[in-house]
């Protein structure tokens, strides 16, 4: 038998829309991500389990990782002997964590473990951006990559092999705190302008590049003070309920950025401390998540996807 886990991501980390994507360990040691389990059996069988399982549409060909699974058997692995596949559905939905990625990749990863294929790991990300395009409303690799690989991925097409880790400080903690509630990606990208004027696209370029420059060379707080996000957040805050309360209060303690996690509408912090981090998680756990929610102090999952 196979098991395999992909751990949560933060896709655009503020200052690359669609272009960077962190993994997330919680520093508590629990996981938090999707497992999904290969072993063999008399003919292929799909089950969804847990606790967000009953979130997923209950049609078998609804779910991505069975969808997956199809493809892989069709297009990838015709003569892998029949299976049963079991995804753990341990992150929620439309949350901002990755989740339709997070599915994505711990099961083509599994099946490939399984069947022993040959692709490469670019073809391997190229095959599980298809698959989470098909939900999200675009394709865009920055929860693919840090999810399959770890850490900090600089990602998309024209990148060569559609990835470059890029290094953080290890003193850097992230918070990251989901609300409770779901915020369809598709939505959240649906209110996205269009176009950008000439001035944002320049700007947008600068950041992204003096960020990644900044990292590759160690200048960590440099980076850190040019952390900001002028593409996607000013749209969708709105459709966060608490994210500009929340935005305005938690710098007092100690965070040095407050953005949105992917499309939302989980919220990350950046704090330079554990007592900082702390402190963050603390007011958002007081006043922006509610019983569905749940907060996690951070460091980076470096590891990516992995065999149980
Ligand atoms: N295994 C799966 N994991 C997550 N979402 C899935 C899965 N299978 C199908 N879906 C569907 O894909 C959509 C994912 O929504 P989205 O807002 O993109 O989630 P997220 O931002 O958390 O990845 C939902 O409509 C959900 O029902
Ligand atoms: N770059 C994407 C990231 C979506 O992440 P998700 O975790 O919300 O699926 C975007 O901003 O739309």
């Amino acid at each position: 038998m196979i098991e395999v886990y992909a751990p949560a991501s933060i896709g655009n980390f503020s200052v690359g829309f669609d272009a960077l994507g962190a993994a997330l360990a919680p520093i508590d040691g629990r996981l938090l991500g999707d497992v999904v389990q290969v072993s063999s059996a008399i003919e292929d069988q799909f089950v969804c389990s847990g606790n967000y399982a009953n979130k997923l549409p209950s049609e078998a060909s609804e779910n991505l990782a069975y969808q997956c699974l199809v493809h892989f058997r069709e297009h990838v692995a015709p003569t892998m002997l029949p299976v049963k596949l079991e995804l753990k559905k341990n992150l929620p939905i439309g949350s901002g964590l990755g989740s339709s990625a997070c599915s994505v990749v711990a099961t083509f990863a599994a099946l490939d473990k399984f069947a022993e294929t040959a692709l490469s790991q670019e073809q391997l990300i190229e095959l599980m951006a298809d698959f989470e395009a098909r939900v999200s409303g675009g394709r865009h690799y920055d929860n693919i990559t840090p999810c399959y690989l770890g850490g900090l991925q600089l990602t998309g097409d024209i990148i060569p092999n559609k990835s470059i880790a890029l290094p953080v400080d290890k003193q850097w903690y992230y918070v990251a705190a989901f609300p409770g509630f779901s915020l369809n990606t598709a939505k959240a990208r649906s209110v996205l302008p269009k176009q950008l004027p000439m001035h944002n696209s320049v700007e947008f370029a600068q950041r992204l590049s003096a960020f990644c420059s900044l990292l590759l060379t160690g200048r960590y707080d440099a980076a850190l003070a040019i952390m900001g996000d002028e593409i996607a957040e000013p749209h969708r805050a709105p459709l966060i309920s608490g994210f500009s309360e929340a935005k305005l209060a938690l710098p007092a303690l100690g965070a040095e950025v407050v953005s949105i996690s992917g499309a939302g509408p989980t919220l990350f912090t950046v704090c330079k401390s554990l007592k900082a981090a702390q402190q963050c998680a603390a007011w958002l756990e007081q006043n922006y998540i509610n019983e569905q929610g749940f907060c996690h102090i951070c460091q980076l999952d470096e590891r990516g996807t992995r065999q149980l």
